[in-house]
């Protein structure tokens, strides 16, 4: 378990994070997620030992780490931009910490051997850094980081620099290994959806503060604050009142509540379906509908509609979202 209490850190009088508590579960993969500037990285860097607070602790395991250095925090890291030894072979860098741990190579081989298969690159051993491709990179990234058996491992927008569809492979690859290897994980990323993909919990941070922690269906269904609502994905207005595009229902007919207006475009994206309708207060609202409510309702611009705004967590055979039974 990793436990963060109060932590603030400043960059000259810049409060980067603001008295930051929080508590991450043993073998939990957590995403930090928030807008640029919100201090994911400078928490990652605090809980790595990388930055001192100025106010706080960092409890790892049981232990206070707040000033220990990196190197005595058992704990193992990827940046998005990582540095690879470019003279050393796949082998040499993935064996690096226990080489300097002065193992014996027996036990350094067969480790190396294990690792290079559970992150996919089996027969890789002998390339060069430059012989492999980014997301080949970042896994012998993550092999080195898991080699001396961390107790945590942290890493930053490991796939920021790669292209969307690797991201998108590393991803499943990665909730896959974590399946596999259990290590309590920290991972950085300003993306909604990889941090939803990916993640057991996902902390929302803004302005050098946490907004809210959830699972990724308490944090999109149940969200705690306006800007938590707004940066997990679309939101509309209707007579003032916040809800995703998804939760808006179009009918011919008046409902209990309904709003009237008028159909000003429908968008026909694949499965989705975009109503943009003009209201007669003259809101401009944004329904999302499958393509088959789209069809049944036959709607078309022009037409007059009705609509309501239902909340996904009370639809019924929805439920209550259970913290402990959601993912
Ligand atoms: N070494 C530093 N010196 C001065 N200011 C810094 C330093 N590191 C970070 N900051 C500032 O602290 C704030 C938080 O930075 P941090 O890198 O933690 O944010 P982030 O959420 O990880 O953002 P990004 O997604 O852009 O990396 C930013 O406003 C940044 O400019």
């Amino acid at each position: 378990m990793i436990t963060v209490s109060n932590v603030t850190k400043f960059y000259s009088d810049f409060k980067a994070l603001d008295d930051v508590s929080l508590v991450i579960p043993d073998g939990s993969l957590t995403a930090l997620l928030g807008p640029s500037g919100s201090g994911k990285t400078s928490l990652l860097r605090v809980i790595a030992g990388l930055e001192e607070p100025d106010a706080g602790t960092v409890v790892i395991s049981g232990q206070d780490v707040t000033h220990v250095r990196p190197q005595g925090r058992n704990i193992g890291f990827v940046f998005q931009h990582y540095a690879a030894f470019k003279h050393m072979t796949v082998r040499d860098n993935v064996a690096f910490g226990l080489t300097i741990r002065k193992k014996p190579k027996a036990q350094i081989d067969a480790r190396v051997d294990e690792l290079l298969g559970i992150v996919g690159l089996a027969g890789y051993h002998d390339r060069y850094p430059n012989q492999l491709s980014g997301g080949q990179r970042q896994r012998m990234a993550l092999a080195r980081a898991l080699a001396v058996d961390p107790k945590v491992l942290l890493l930053d927008e490991p796939f920021g620099a790669l292209d969307a569809k690797v991201r998108e492979e590393l991803r499943a690859w990665l909730r896959r290994l974590h399946d596999e290897v259990h290590v309590t994980t920290v991972l950085v990323t300003h993306d909604q959806e990889e941090a939803m993909d990916v993640a057991g919990h996902i902390v929302v941070m803004n302005a050098g503060r946490i907004e809210q922690v959830g699972t990724p269906r308490e944090v999109y269904e149940n969200p705690q604050t306006e800007f938590v609502l707004r940066f997990l994905g679309p939101v509309a207005t209707l007579r003032g009142r916040l809800v995703r595009p998804h939760d808006l229902v179009l009918s011919r007919l008046p409902a209990p509540g309904s709003v009237a207006g008028k159909v000003n475009r429908v968008t026909h994206l694949g499965f989705e379906v975009r109503v943009e309708v003009r209201t007669h207060d003259d809101e401009l609202v944004t329904a999302q509908l499958t393509r088959g409510e789209a069809w049944h309702l036959g709607i078309e611009a022009g037409d007059e509609v009705h609509i309501t705004a239902e909340s996904s967590p009370r639809r019924p055979g929805a439920g209550a979202v259970d913290p402990i039974a959601a993912r």
